[in-house]
């Protein structure tokens, strides 16, 4: 083929992409690599110039280039090519140096102190399309597309759809009988095969969320060193203060919709767990996309590593963050002041920022300080309060009595309780008139030290100051319970087994239906378990967890515990923000969310014991979510992506990912 046959042809069009894609592992930031060409017989030579992360005006000669470097050609028909710049040299293709096999990128040849350039040069021979997670069918690709893209002999002749694939691989995964292990293993899958990782998490929700999100989840935050593969997400550490905008650079997807970003401090109950909380936003992620149909290129995980105070993490020799104790004050405020305006600088207004698992301390201060300038959400705080608010909301409308005739009684006043507490309050407040304070009167919260009171006030912290109730002091939960006389106990303290058998005693003793939900993860720090609940009860128990627990059989009846888990608004109420364009975050989004998700419980539901949808349906909840927020979006002013559609359930559903296989060209 000459060259303008070559420009013509299809595989000019993918040799393109796979240079551009290329570029940015052989060329340093601002510094060109020049690649000189000679093209035809009139010797004319042209010079082309590459730099990070662009592309080249002249794509016609990139083909040329990646052809002629592929195939090892210094010369061909019509062009000669010369490549300059140290570490990019073309080696003889007879050359038998490093085993006989050729050697294009240099690093056979070179001496251990020499510095090699990392190229990535394979042109799609198809081998790298196997290779590539967001492609790759696996034994999926049909004929024809074995024969258009260079598979053939790269893979054995059968044909496996995708369902076949499934099934093969949920096989699997059922045969591991530790948790961790189907969690390596669907973490393989997700680098290895996007699509069918997808598919199989979309499918088989109830059964892959445990694995993947929590309780498994926090195992592999604390083991991430010893477990530790590829990387996954970005790492954003203080080394790189002062060039975290380049940093974001690095990341392959320029058009992100989506953060998750925790400084892994308080990575669910497991406290300081450092860089490895990684684990978290990858997670966080992985839902957006199968829970909420966000694309996966358009979700972006990071771990900002200030390092740890975290003894055991500091002195594990597989730790992968930094070893140095928590940056703190100025410090830290500094580098995510440039980190949130380098995010905007890179993605825009409109990409949403979720805070993760950060400890209360910078949680709080963060989300009021952006969401004047961003479009965040701290999703401990807003999404956990969205989720509860929803479940007792649902709870209520069988059990009977407004918000207002409940009360409410918290052990654990940090992000999720006391964002919790203040949702109900703003709810009961909009339900009735009563004015928010007034309403607060009738919620109470218990911190490690008891009950919060106007008498401790002095040194309580900011957030749960609006708490503190004219009361005389209670130290311990049980005797708590026992005076204020809760109708709803919600456990958000991440300190497990603390609704012991006499608390759950005394909240049976004077409700007909206690509503008691044992919100903290993983399930090692749940306040009780789903059996305790029912049998302590004696049955009568309405009870959800934040992590998942088996049904319950009590008395010839089973109980089928509802998960209380951010997991049901996030990646809807994250939906609604990016198909409206939003730009700012506003409480009323939050009850818009956790109106949508009460209204999808049924009676049905109920009556099995759920307070909340099952999660086989939870697209559908999320397109219904994702509307309810996008109509408060545009309600409220917010919306730059305009004009509004019409049926906003129908948009959200066209707008989500399909994890099914593509038919390639
Ligand atoms: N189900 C869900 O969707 C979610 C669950 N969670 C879970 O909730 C838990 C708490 O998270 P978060 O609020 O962010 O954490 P915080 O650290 O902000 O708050 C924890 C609170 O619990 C209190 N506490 C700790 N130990 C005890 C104890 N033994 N007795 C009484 N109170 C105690 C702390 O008291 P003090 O202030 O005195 O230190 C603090 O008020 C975690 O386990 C997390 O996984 C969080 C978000 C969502
Ligand atoms: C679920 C969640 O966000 C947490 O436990 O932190
Ligand atoms: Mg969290």
């Amino acid at each position: 083929m000459d060259t303008e046959g070559f420009h013509r042809s299809r595989c000019h069009r993918r040799y393109r992409r796979q240079l551009v894609a290329i570029i940015p592992f052989t060329c340093k930031p601002g510094i060109p690599r020049e690649l000189s060409i000679k093209v035809g017989g009139k010797g004319e030579d042209r010079r082309l110039r590459f730099y990070r992360g662009q592309r080249s005006s002249s794509s016609a000669s990139i083909a040329t280039v990646v052809r002629c470097i592929a195939t090892g050609e210094r010369k061909t028909r019509n062009a000669e090519l010369v490549m300059e710049s140290a570490g990019a040299e073309m080696v003889d293709p007879k050359s038998t140096v490093g085993g006989g096999v050729q050697d294009i990128y240099g690093e056979d040849r070179a001496t251990e102190d020499h510095l090699v350039a990392p190229w990535g040069l394979s042109v799609a021979s198809g081998y790298s399309l196997l290779r590539d997670p967001h492609h790759n069918k696996g034994l999926a690709f049909t004929e024809k597309e074995r024969d258009a893209h260079y598979l053939r002999g790269l893979l054995p002749p059968a044909y496996l759809s995708q369902e076949l694939q499934e099934k093969k691989l949920m096989h699997i995964l059922r045969q591991y009988q530790v948790p961790l292990q189907r969690y390596m293993a669907m973490m393989d899958l997700q680098e290895r095969n996007e699509k069918l990782f997808y598919k199989l998490l979309v499918d088989n929700v109830e059964e892959l969320l445990p694995v993947v999100y929590t309780p498994t989840v926090g195992e592999a935050c604390q083991k991430y060193g010893s477990i530790f593969r590829r990387p996954q997400g970005l790492y954003i550490s203080l080394k790189d203060k002062g060039r975290i905008h380049e940093v974001l650079r690095n990341w392959p997807s320029k058009t992100i919709q989506v953060i998750v970003v925790t400084d892994g401090e308080r990575i669910l109950g497991l406290g300081d767990l450092g860089c490895q909380g990684m684990g978290i936003p990858v997670g966080k992620l992985s839902l957006y996309t199968a829970l909420g149909g966000l694309r996966p290129s358009a979700c972006l995980p990071i771990t900002i590593d200030v390092g740890t105070n975290n003894e055991k993490l500091l002195n594990d020799e597989f730790y992968i963050g930094l070893r140095q104790r928590r940056a703190t004050g100025q410090e830290y405020a500094d580098l995510m002041e440039e980190f949130m305006s380098a995010v905007k600088q890179n993605y825009g207004e409109k990409v949403l920022i979720q805070f993760e698992d950060f400890a209360n301390h910078n949680a709080f201060h963060l989300l009021e300080k952006y969401s004047k300038s961003h479009l965040v959400f701290n999703d401990d705080i807003q999404g956990t309060a969205s989720v509860v608010l929803a479940g007792v909301v649902a709870a209520l409308k069988f059990v009977g009595g407004n918000l207002a005739d409940h009360t409410f009684l918290f052990l654990g006043a940090g992000e999720a309780g006391t964002g919790i507490a203040e949702l109900i309050a703003l709810e009961m407040s909009k339900q009735t008139n009563i004015s928010v304070e007034d309403c607060r009167e009738r919620i109470w919260l218990v911190d490690s030290k008891g009950l919060i009171v106007k008498s401790r006030n002095e040194f309580l912290q900011t957030f749960k100051k609006p708490w503190a109730h004219e009361h005389e002091f209670v130290r311990d939960l049980s005797d708590a319970v026992k005076v204020i006389k809760p109708t709803v106990l919600i456990g958000s303290s991440g300190a497990g087994r603390t609704f012991t058998q006499e608390v759950i005693e005394a909240m049976a003793s004077f409700n007909e239906k206690p509503i008691i939900l044992a919100l903290s993860n993983p399930t090692s720090q749940s306040e009780c378990t789903a059996e305790e609940a029912y049998t302590w009860s004696k049955g009568r128990a309405i009870f959800a967890s934040g992590s998942p627990f088996n049904p319950v059989e009590y008395n010839g009846q089973t109980f089928i515990p509802g998960q209380a888990n951010n997991a049901y608004i996030f990646p809807g109420f994250g939906l609604g923000l990016v198909m409206s364009g939003a730009i700012r975050v506003h409480d009323d989004m939050l009850l818009a969310a956790s109106e949508a998700l009460a209204s999808q419980v049924t009676k049905e539901n109920f009556e099995k014991g759920l307070i909340y949808p099952p999660f086989k349906n939870i697209r559908k909840i999320s397109a219904h979510i994702a509307a309810k927020v996008a109509a408060k979006v545009y309600d409220l002013g917010l919306a730059s992506r305009l004009p509004r559609p019409e049926d906003l359930v129908k948009y959200a559903e066209s707008c989500m990912y399909s994890p099914a296989y593509r038919q390639y060209r």
